[in-house]
């Protein structure tokens, strides 16, 4: 029995869904932990292509039990266009367990979203406009509509009258909107609480049992490291904790609980929306990593900024995460690369700096310290061990592995389930935080 937490350990989108997916294997239960519909996870099998927002990636094994946690804020007219999609490809989603204590997105998070993003002007964060900080920020305030207030219709229509009649107050006099008519949206709302009934339950009494039975769960994060709203580039982040600690508030369970910690990272970097990125590359090579990486955003469609790695921000998710082993996502992509470079530490004012500055404006002042490598101009697609690598790919690996002294677990080398490398078992190894206690590092990947 092992459980583990999977998160990302850059600014999301670094594979998460295909590399929970692959891991859904051997899980028998999958849980999202936080975030909502702003996630975009692909999973492709076969010839079939999977995105799911809100739905955890373990849903195409049809014996998982798969879970929506506490910690997420759920939009229910996309879950419903959720699961009617996986319905209509016939994936069941019976499985399928919602919290009662998730918080819920109404129609006036979105629209104070996109005027609140308006009014920021230069100063705005790039959301996926999916309403999920204001969702968070009323949990916060304690105005927030949980699950449970859905399923309960007597008492959510007394608790929405009051609350879109103090929303609407803000959207007239701050926002010059139109008020939302409050009996409209509960109306829509009783309509979704009656398709969303059958999967609502105390999920966190559902985890322990689990536990009880010795089952193995699978956490998956979305988003990544770097977007966490307590540990990522404040304040251009979003409004939940990715982070792998993030897994134990946003399920209910308690940390002696987590057996590892899987980080995710592209063989580049990414990222969606504003805020600093001391690796992005500006012309044509960061034209070709999009190109080649298909880089836009699953769920706005946006085209994702492309960078180098950036092994600072790596060695900081190992920190933060208390990360056991990585997967590396997306090797194939610098297949036509020349020379590759890595980001090895900033100049920060003047000085060499090997940590992750706190402050976002000391970020945004990093300049990245590279070290170069050949790349290997060779396609990688086909590969199923590091032997079937190019040396030079090897290398690479190593290099990185080494850099964040951390072992790389997986290989991915394309978008299928099957392009996969398995270096070590992910799931079962040893918990890296116990190997050290010499001060000496872990195995790294072999040569
Ligand atoms: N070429 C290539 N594509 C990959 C590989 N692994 C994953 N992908 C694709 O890369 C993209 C990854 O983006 P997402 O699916 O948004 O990643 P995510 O981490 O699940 O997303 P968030 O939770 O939104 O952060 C998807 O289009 C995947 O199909 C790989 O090894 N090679
Ligand atoms: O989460 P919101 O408030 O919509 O956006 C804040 C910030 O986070 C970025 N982001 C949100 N979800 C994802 C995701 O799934 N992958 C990558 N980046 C994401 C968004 O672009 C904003 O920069
Ligand atoms: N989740 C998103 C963010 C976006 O779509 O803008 C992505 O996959 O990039
Ligand atoms: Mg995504």
């Amino acid at each position: 029995m092992a459980n583990v937490i999977v998160i990302g350990a850059q600014w999301g989108d670094e594979g998460k869904g295909k590399i929970t997916d692959l891991l859904s294997r051997s899980a028998d239960v999958v849980i999202r932990y936080q975030g909502g519909v702003n996630a975009g996870h692909t999973i492709v099998v076969k010839d079939q292509t999977f995105k799911l927002h809100l739905i955890p990636s373990g849903i195409l094994y049809p014996d998982t039990e798969c879970m929506i946690g506490c910690g997420t804020v759920i939009d229910p007219q996309v879950l419903i266009k959720e699961l009617d999609q996986l319905a209509k490809v016939g994936v069941s989603t019976q499985n399928l367990l919602i919290s009662e204590t998730a918080h819920v997105t109404m129609p006036y998070h979105r629209a104070i979203e996109r005027a609140s993003e308006e009014r920021r002007g230069s100063h705005k964060i790039g959301t996926t406009g999916r309403g999920i900080g204001p969702t968070y920020a009323d949990k916060s305030e304690r105005t927030g509509i949980r699950v449970l207030d859905l399923m309960d219709s007597e008492g959510l229509r007394e608790q929405l009258e009051w609350t879109i009649n103090y929303k609407n107050v803000i959207l007239e006099k701050l926002y010059n909107l139109p008020p939302l008519d409050p009996k409209e949206v509960i109306e829509e709302y009783l309509g979704y609480a009656e398709r969303l009934r059958p999967h609502v339950v105390d999920t966190s009494l559902k985890i322990y049992d689990a536990i009880q039975r010795r089952r193995n769960i699978l956490f998956e994060g979305a988003q990544g490291t770097l977007l966490d709203l307590d540990h990522g580039t404040y304040p251009y982040v979003t409004s939940s904790n990715p982070v792998a600690g993030g897994a134990c508030v946003g399920t209910g369970l308690g940390p002696t609980m987590i057996d590892r910690v899987i980080g995710v990272a592209k063989a580049y970097t990414t990222r969606v929306g504003e805020g600093p990125f001391p690796t992005e590359i500006h012309g044509e090579m960061g034209e070709l990593l999009c190109d080649r990486g298909a880089e836009f955003g699953t769920t706005t469609g946006r085209k994702r900024r492309c960078g180098w790695f950036d092994a600072v921000i790596g060695r900081y998710a190992v920190r933060i995460n208390g990360m056991d082993c990585l997967a590396i996502t997306k090797l194939d992509v610098l297949d036509e690369v020349e020379e590759i470079k890595v980001c090895v530490a900033y100049e920060i004012d003047g000085e060499r700096s090997e940590h992750f500055p706190t402050s976002s404006r000391k970020f945004a002042r990093c300049c990245p310290i590279y070290k170069t490598m050949p790349g290997w101009r060779t396609p990688t697609t086909h590969c199923r061990s590091l032997e079937d690598l190019p040396k030079e790919a090897r290398d690479y690996l190593k290099f990185l592995a080494e850099l964040m002294e951390v072992p790389i677990a997986i290989v991915s080398l394309g978008a299928s389930r099957d392009q996969t490398i398995i270096v070590e078992d992910p799931i079962h190894g040893p918990k890296r935080a116990l190997l050290n206690h010499e001060g000496t590092p872990p195995s790294l990947l072999s040569a």
